[in-house]
């Protein structure tokens, strides 16, 4: 029997940030593994025309979910919605909401964030350092609380090239940044943002840093514990191999490079790809919870869920891999053959955005618009470059995370829950778990069917075949140009053709003497 699976048993556990891609994994793990669990309190804000319950009913009829109806058929029953807006003070909980929160609550998963790289100071703060120190505040109110599990991120501190599991100073405090936002007016906040996050590249690891301050600051008597995942992939085998629901970090840009879109990058190949699966970071919050609960370390354990260490891989590699599996694979409707040329160079990359990027798309745009169609292309191809600048700055970088506390924590897991809740990725065949990665996504993001598989083959091989083309019309047109043009050219031309006449000549003079 799994010990962490019976802790969870007959518990009452609120998560923030649920209708993420990390919670979602996390909820379903939690009901599939512990059906016993008295109830999850899921902290939801009203979206897109949608009420919480339409919200709750979504997930809990997604693919993801499939498992969790057979071993809890009652999973509705145990999920309680609360209407709640991070952004706001008490979180706009309602009075009665907020009673039961205080009462009921023996375990916090904390995963709500803004994990947008370009996100204004002002509401980066507010939700990951301001929301982070009011749930603390809730937290120090509840009696019932056993465990507070902080979801982070390994760049909180990608400042730094080794990075240990202790919480890093940042030079201004959590409590100045958090009072000035109050009073500060935006023109100010743009001013000074680059000055107080420093050497970090974005505003979302600076307030990721913040928030683990705020952790360590107001965690009074809780027992906390922060987990600090890398980039967070495709499910590598729980409930099913390559789930995914969002386009951040890898899976925007599998997309992209599947349909054609982006076919290079300033990227460092050998520079380690830290991916990390989802299932991965959620095996390893659910025994961090229940060791948190029942150890009861003395300070706040940080715990690194990285991959780089165990079994390292590096960008060159996987985006080999990504393109065998695009090969097997193949999105519908590419846009151009999937190519991963990378390079380290400022100046091959500009040439390779105007030549192999924005140049195909202004071609294309030309083509809708003698169609008659609105032209798109160019549009989407700029934001796609800004977007793949944005993460340029973690792939060309490597780190080092030590994972002290992982492993430790590894070594206290019985066997059983060494299986059941597997955080171990030297297991990891990163080969297999890409493939499922490119199949996840064009099953789950792109919804495609399997079955139109030979017609995404035959029309890449159309693709193949107009590059093909393409090119040698472009070198024809070249080189008849330079040749009216240049007296040099047309010699080297003259030499190439007697060349060639006079081999032809000497092969048919051999193989008449052969006879
Ligand atoms: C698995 C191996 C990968 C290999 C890749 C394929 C290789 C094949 C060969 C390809 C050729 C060369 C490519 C090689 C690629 C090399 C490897 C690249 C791997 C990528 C590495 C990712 C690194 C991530 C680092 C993360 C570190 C921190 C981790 C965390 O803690 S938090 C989670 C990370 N957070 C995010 O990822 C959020 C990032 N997104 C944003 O901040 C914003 O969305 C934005 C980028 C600023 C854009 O904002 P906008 O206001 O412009 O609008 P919007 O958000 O509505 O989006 C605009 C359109 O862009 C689409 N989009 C969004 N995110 C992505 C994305 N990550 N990739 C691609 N596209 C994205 C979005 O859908 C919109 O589209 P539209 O609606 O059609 O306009
Ligand atoms: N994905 C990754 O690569 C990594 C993620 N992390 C960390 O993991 C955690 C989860 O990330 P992930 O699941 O990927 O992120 P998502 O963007 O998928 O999910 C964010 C969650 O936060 C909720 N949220 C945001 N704003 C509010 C608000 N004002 N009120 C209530 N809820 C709100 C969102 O709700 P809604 O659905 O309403 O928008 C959503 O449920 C984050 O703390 C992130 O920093 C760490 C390392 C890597």
């Amino acid at each position: 029997m799994s010990m962490i699976a019976a802790f969870y048993g007959g518990k009452s556990i609120l998560i923030t940030g649920a209708t993420g891609f990390l919670g979602k994994v996390l909820m379903e793990k939690l009901f599939r593994t512990s059906p016993d669990l008295k109830v999850i309190y899921i902290l939801v804000r009203p979206k897109a025309g949608q009420t919480l319950q339409q919200r709750v009913f979504q997930i809990l009829n997604s693919k993801l979910f499939e498992k969790v109806k057979e071993v809890c058929p009652n999973v509705h029953e145990k999920i309680r919605a609360i209407s709640a807006d991070l952004n706001q003070s008490d979180f706009a909980i309602s009075k009665e909401d907020m009673q039961e929160l205080l009462s009921y609550t023996n375990i916090i998963f904390h995963c709500a964030a803004t994990v947008r790289f370009d996100d204004h100071l002002r509401h980066a703060v507010q939700l990951n350092v301001t929301a982070t120190q009011q749930l603390l505040l809730m937290a120090s109110q509840m009696p019932k609380l056993e465990a507070f599990i902080h979801i982070s991120t390994a760049f909180s501190n990608c400042n730094l090239k080794h990075i240990d599991e202790v919480i890093y100073p940042c030079p201004v405090e959590p409590k100045k940044i958090i009072d000035s936002m109050e009073w500060l007016d935006d023109a100010i906040i743009d001013e000074i943002t680059p000055k107080l996050i420093g050497d970090r590249p974005n505003t979302y690891t600076y307030t990721k840093a913040l928030g683990e301050m705020v952790v360590q600051q107001e965690s009074g008597n809780i027992n906390i514990a922060i987990i600090r995942p890398s980039i967070v992939g495709a499910t590598w085998q729980e409930p099913f191999p390559g789930w995914v629901d969002n386009l951040n970090g890898p899976s925007g840009l599998i997309i992209a490079a599947g349909k054609g879109f982006l076919r290079c990058v300033r990227a460092t190949p050998m520079a380690v790809a830290d991916l990390i699966p989802a299932d991965t970071v959620v095996n390893l919050t659910l025994a961090v919870g229940w060791y948190t609960a029942v150890h009861r370390p003395k300070s706040v354990l940080i715990y690194h869920c990285t991959s780089g260490n165990f079994n390292p891989c590096n960008w060159g590699k996987m985006a080999l891999q990504v393109l065998a599996a695009f090969e097997k694979i193949p999105f519908e409707r590419a846009f151009r053959r999937p190519n991963a040329d990378f390079t380290t160079n400022s100046i091959t990359i500009q040439y390779w955005n105007a030549v192999s990027h924005r140049a195909p798309a202004i071609i294309y745009d030309f083509y809708l618009r003698l169609t008659g169609r609105k032209p798109r292309m160019t549009k989407l191809m700029n934001r796609l470059l800004r977007t793949v600048s944005m993460l340029e700055y973690f792939i060309n970088r490597s780190w080092e995370w030590s994972t002290d506390n992982t492993e430790m924590l590894m070594s206290e897991l019985s066997p059983e829950d060494q299986r059941v809740f597997n955080f171990d990725v030297r297991q990891l065949n990163w080969l297999e778990y890409i493939e499922n990665y490119v199949l996840g996504v064009k099953k789950y993001l792109l919804k495609e069917d399997m079955a139109g598989i030979p017609k995404a083959k035959q029309h890449l091989k159309r693709l193949r075949n107009i590059h093909y083309l393409f090119n040698t019309a472009l070198f024809l047109i070249a080189w008849r140009l330079l040749i009216a043009r240049s007296q040099v050219a047309r010699n080297v031309w003259f030499f190439i053709v007697s060349f060639c006449y006079k081999l032809l000549s000497y092969f048919r003079a051999s193989s008449t003497l052969k006879v």
